[in-house]
């Protein structure tokens, strides 16, 4: 998976809804994500399944294209991860991962050359499995650790408020796992589809936690996720100031210069590139 990619806006979807597989195509989400697990009633499991692997064949364009399997132990899960390993998807994404070797058992499945495998953070086991995932992804080609916020606050028995209280310390461990790890993380799904405000305050939340972007349940919550993660404007402008302060010579030579009132070392250098290079 190429780091150029963007993650900002990560829409899912059931494969069982014909009309949304439709409409997909044209809406300006990064990645899209096909699900098989909660949003597809046990009695469509099967024909979700075909209709995942049909729209993955006709292909998604530029945009990353996850399908999201049924969990292990599930009746669905085996021929899930059968049909997956010889379609053309950039990720499988294992809903309420428990332990780390789960990852092996879905690679197994997959093939070394089959898709990417992304991980959702869940369960309470899930949260404890985070240090093992973040050394072994590259074992597995384990790329993303996604928070499922809906199940990890039944799972823990907390009570989520708007601003998310019980939940910020587990968001910041999937981040800091992700970091570790190489990983892309993704922030959970707000279910309050009508709720431009809350949207947007999630969104700058989770751009804050350093979350990548953020998984998507509503076409209408494209547009506040692609405009909240990715460097801001003002960011970029900082970025700019910081590369060129650097280049000039009587930077030579020094770790740490003063730029706007602050100090600005060298790693903030790097990450001034980084932002600039949008990775
Ligand atoms: C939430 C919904 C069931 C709402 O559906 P609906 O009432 O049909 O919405 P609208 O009438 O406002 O839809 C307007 C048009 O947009 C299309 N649409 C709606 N949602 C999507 C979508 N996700 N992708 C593509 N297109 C979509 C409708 O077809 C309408 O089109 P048109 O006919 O042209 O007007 C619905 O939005 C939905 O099903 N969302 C996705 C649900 C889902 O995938 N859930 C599983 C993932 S989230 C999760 O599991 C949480 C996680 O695991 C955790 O634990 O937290
Ligand atoms: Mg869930």
């Amino acid at each position: 998976m190429s780091m150029k990619r963007r993650f900002r806006s990560a829409l899912f979807l059931p494969a069982s809804n014909a009309r949304a597989l439709e409409k997909v195509r044209d809406l300006p989400c990064d990645v899209v994500i096909l699900d098989l697990e909660d949003a597809v009633a046990p009695e469509h499991k099967a024909t979700a399944r075909d209709a995942a692997v049909a729209a993955a064949r006709r292909g998604f364009g530029a945009r990353t294209l996850v399908v999201r399997a049924n969990g292990a132990g599930t009746p669905w899960h085996d021929d899930d991860l059968a049909a997956l390993a010889a379609t053309p998807v950039d990720a499988v994404l294992l809903p309420k991962l428990d332990d780390a070797g789960q990852c092996g058992a879905a690679r197994a499945v997959l093939g070394m050359d089959g898709p990417a495998l992304w991980a959702m953070i869940e369960t309470a086991r899930g949260l404890l499995a985070l240090p093992s995932l973040a050394t072994g992804a590259a074992t597995w080609r384990l790329e993303a650790l996604v928070a499922g916020t809906n199940d990890l606050a039944l799972d823990l028995r907390c009570r989520p408020d708007a601003a998310r209280t019980p939940l910020i310390p587990h968001l910041a461990a999937i981040v800091a796992a992700a970091r570790a790890g190489g990983l892309v993380a993704l922030d959970g799904v707000l279910n309050a589809i009508r709720d431009e405000a809350r949207l947007t305050t999630e969104c700058a939340q989770g751009a804050m936690l350093g979350f990548d972007g953020k998984t998507l349940i509503h076409p209408s919550q494209i547009a506040a996720a692609n405009a909240a993660f990715g460097p801001t404007e003002a960011e970029r402008a900082w970025a700019a100031r910081v590369v060129a302060a650097f280049a000039d010579p009587a930077a030579d030579g020094r770790g740490a210069i003063a730029l706007d009132g602050a100090m600005v070392e060298r790693l903030h250098l790097a990450e001034a590139e980084r932002l600039l290079a949008d990775r």
